[in-house]
């Protein structure tokens, strides 16, 4: 797949501190790519300097090879963006919103009220007369997905989209991604909600404390954090379990046909052959899986901030 956003060092310094440090990124076209870390991590600091609305302290990012630094604008051109929070005028209805923001595209009039009336349908808007005042947190959420996506853009960037929205909210946001996705579009979302970027996406990257931690597929993501931890053995036989003998192993807790065996590597072989010459059967001998939501909490607990 080729790489359509790329980030090279990306770095913004506030205040002495690295908000965001040397953040190297890699989307293929047409993915989505969830954008994992806790609150403060340096999510919205790294959109804000992919969108070209923060200027990076250091580092490169490119838009389907368009240089954002650079050429800000003409990396707009292709690209929406829901901020975090987004705004909007609470007097004028959702239409007029648009509208008013469809200007800046220099859309035409008649391009962009068609444009607005097939969005405002895709996001269930359409019926609502109201102004955007009267509206819920989940119905500004989705006008922002509209006014995201007025230009049409290649490269969608979400910061937080599902960010206090309800459960049926949530459902319906992840839909609509996933349209914006069979529609050939890159969408590049930021979330602190794991399960939420498990749903959608096909390659994540974990930020922690501005430093990317993990990078790739949610299984690679899984088997890179893994390396340098240590796996859980469980194991279970016929009769009465043995207590095992093996340098590599950490702690053990036996009860009666059982054991549970945290060890630096994967030392089933070795058991195994231990069981056998003591004459002992082996019902199970399997190796505990991390889940994404353990490597997630495990990752986040551990990147460095670090001082200029
Ligand atoms: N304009 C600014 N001036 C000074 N510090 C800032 C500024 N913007 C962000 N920071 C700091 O940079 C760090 C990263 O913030 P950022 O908003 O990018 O994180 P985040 O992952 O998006 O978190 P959240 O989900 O809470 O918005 C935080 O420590 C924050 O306080």
């Amino acid at each position: 797949m080729t790489v359509m956003i790329k980030t090279e060092s990306l770095t913004k310094v506030y205040d002495g501190v690295k908000a965001v440090d040397s953040v190297s990124l890699s989307v293929g076209g047409g993915e989505v790519f969830g954008f994992l870390g806790p609150n403060g991590a340096g999510k919205t600091t790294t959109i804000g300097m992919m969108v070209g609305l923060i200027e990076p302290s250091g580092g490169k990012c490119w838009i389907d090879d368009i240089d954002v630094t650079r050429k800000p604008l003409e990396a707009k051109r292709i690209t929406g963006y829901l901020p975090d929070g987004v705004g909007f005028y609470a007097n004028l209805s959702a239409r007029q919103n648009l509208k008013y923001f469809s200007r800046f595209y220099g859309m035409t009039d008649t391009a962009s009220d068609a444009r607005i009336t097939e969005l405002l349908r895709r996001v269930g808007l359409d019926k609502v007369e109201k102004p955007v005042g009267g509206y819920s947190r989940g119905m500004k959420q989705r006008l922002g997905l509209a006014q995201a996506l007025l230009n049409d853009p290649k490269y969608v960037f979400l910061d937080e989209p599902t960010n206090g929205l309800d459960p049926e909210g949530v459902i319906q946001f992840r839909n609509i991604i996933k349209e914006m996705a069979a529609e050939g579009r890159t969408v590049f979302f930021s979330s602190h909600v794991l399960n939420e970027v498990q749903q959608v996406c096909n390659t994540i990257g974990i930020i922690s404390k501005g430093r990317i931690v993990a990078q790739g597929t949610p299984d690679e993501v899984r088997r890179m954090m893994r390396k340098d931890e240590h796996v859980t053995i469980k194991i279970k036989v016929i009769g009465t379990m043995p207590k095992l003998s093996d340098s590599r192993i950490v702690s053990a807790d036996y009860v009666d046909g059982s054991a549970i065996i945290t060890a630096t590597e994967d030392i089933r072989d070795d058991i195994s052959e231990q069981l056998y010459t003591s004459g002992i059967r082996i019902r199970e001998l399997r190796l505990e899986e991390q889940t994404l939501e353990e490597v997630f909490l495990n990752t986040i607990y551990r990147g460095e901030k670090h001082e200029v």
